[in-house]
């Protein structure tokens, strides 16, 4: 791959004017779009107006002119990108605390079923409110198996399986009807964790039969830092599934001001208290930007990003720890290095943000929206140059930063 071979590919991509769209800092090639989102442009004034004339006009008013529904309403722009109706998704609160209220949910779904199964190596925090989960659900327990494992971990006494669709370190992707299949047919519930795959590759949780899923905004949609997450509950569970966090946003009428809790129906019974609205405005700004977009052309153009690292990785003797399938992969590509924090390092001294996920691997993001080719073909030839001069060989890179 040439440099003029990208600027090829960048004069025949259909998503190439997304680009002007985000407000990309000068100078910089940002690898790192499925941690941190870029800034989209229209997000400064749909926060501008929501602090001035909603916040500051409006005041209490604004709670009937738009705020009070945004769980719903963001819920329904996300549905499409997963493959959902729109009164299936909710917004609000952190992945995280959706993931508590999920599991909590489905463990007291079938009490003859006491188990979580999940997957070792998982992203941190699904483990640990999984763990967190079953000391809340006297008799039940979490298992924790390999990858390879999985499979045979599943039995009668499953509740849930817990999977992260694509893994945050390798980019690895499970088969989301395959899976969903196999935990139905061990008769437990699946939740599925989108947040390194929303966004990212094509997502059909319908026809996968898929029951829940929760996801993070503020990687591959550009929510912003923080920003709220989803979760998606199939619609035949909606009144079998009770949210353990029931705060009075999810009362059938927060407004009566009732002592005793009666859930909403449909998804607002997983709402718990008041939604950040600052925090929703900005991802509503930054979500309008998926209404004209094609997940197919989101897929192709990180398989040809892909390419064009893997080649440039190849070239510097990197291993790469992705899988080379594009239909088994998200969209980053991680290497193994040794040194990997200080290569990382380098590359950012260079103005390449990756980031680096401890012990050895080097993660690289591939954000079709507003990276071009030519973008990580340079990219590419930094790391090529940072390894085989060993520039990473600086003591600067080896000091370590509190978030890597
Ligand atoms: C798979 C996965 N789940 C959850 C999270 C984060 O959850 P939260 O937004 O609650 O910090 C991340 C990344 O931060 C993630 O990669
Ligand atoms: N959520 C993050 C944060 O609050 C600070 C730093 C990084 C993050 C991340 O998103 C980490 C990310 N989920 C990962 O895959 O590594």
């Amino acid at each position: 791959m040439t440099r003029e071979d990208a600027r090829a590919l960048d004069r025949a991509d259909p998503l190439a004017p997304f680009r002007d769209r985000f407000a990309l800092p000068e100078g910089l090639i940002y690898l790192d779009g499925n941690s941190l989102g870029v800034l989209p442009r229209a997000v400064i004034p749909a926060l501008a107006d929501t602090v001035q004339r909603q916040w500051g006009e409006r005041l209490i008013r604004s709670w009937n002119e738009g705020w009070i529904d945004a769980p719903q309403r963001l819920g329904a722009k996300i549905a499409p990108l997963i493959g959902a109706a729109a009164d299936e998704v909710i917004v609000g609160d952190t992945t995280s605390t959706h993931l508590f209220k999920a599991l909590v949910a489905a463990l007291r779904h079938d009490p003859a079923r006491r188990t979580i199964v999940s997957e070792a190596g998982n992203f941190p925090t699904d483990l640990h409110i999984a763990e967190g989960a079953v000391a809340c659900v006297a008799g039940t327990a979490l298992k924790v198996v390999d990858r390879a494992d999985l499979a045979a971990a599943l039995d009668d006494d499953t509740a849930v399986l817990l999977l992260t669709h694509v893994h945050y370190k390798t980019a690895e992707r499970f088969d989301l009807a395959d899976w969903t299949a196999r935990a139905h047919a061990a008769g437990a519930l699946i939740l599925w964790d989108f947040s390194h795959s929303v966004g990212a590759v094509p997502i059909d949780v319908t026809a996968a039969g898929a029951d829940m899923a929760v996801g993070c905004t503020y990687k591959y949609l550009n929510g912003g830092p923080g920003a709220p997450a989803f979760l998606y509950v199939a619609r035949r569970l909606h009144d079998a599934l009770a949210n353990p966090v029931s705060g009075w946003m999810g009362h059938a009428e927060p407004f009566a001001f009732t002592d005793a809790y009666r859930p909403a129906a449909g998804m607002k019974r997983w709402l718990v208290g008041t939604p950040s609205i600052l925090a929703m405005a900005s991802l509503e700004a930054a979500l309008d930007l998926w209404r004209d977009i094609d997940l197919t052309q989101i897929a192709a153009k990180s398989a040809a990003l892909f390419a064009i690292l893997a080649e440039a990785g190849a070239a510097a003797g990197l291993p790469c720890v992705s899988p080379t399938d594009p239909a088994r992969r998200g969209s980053h590509i991680s290497f193994r290095h040794d040194h990997a924090y200080e290569v990382t390092q380098a590359l950012i001294a260079r103005g390449v943000i990756g980031d680096f996920r401890a012990p050895d691997v080097l993660r690289l993001g591939l954000t079709p929206l507003y990276l071009s080719h030519e973008d990580v073909w340079r990219a590419g030839e930094h790391l090529r140059d940072v390894i085989a001069t060993e520039a990473w060989r600086n003591a600067a890179y080896a000091e370590r930063n509190a978030v890597t």
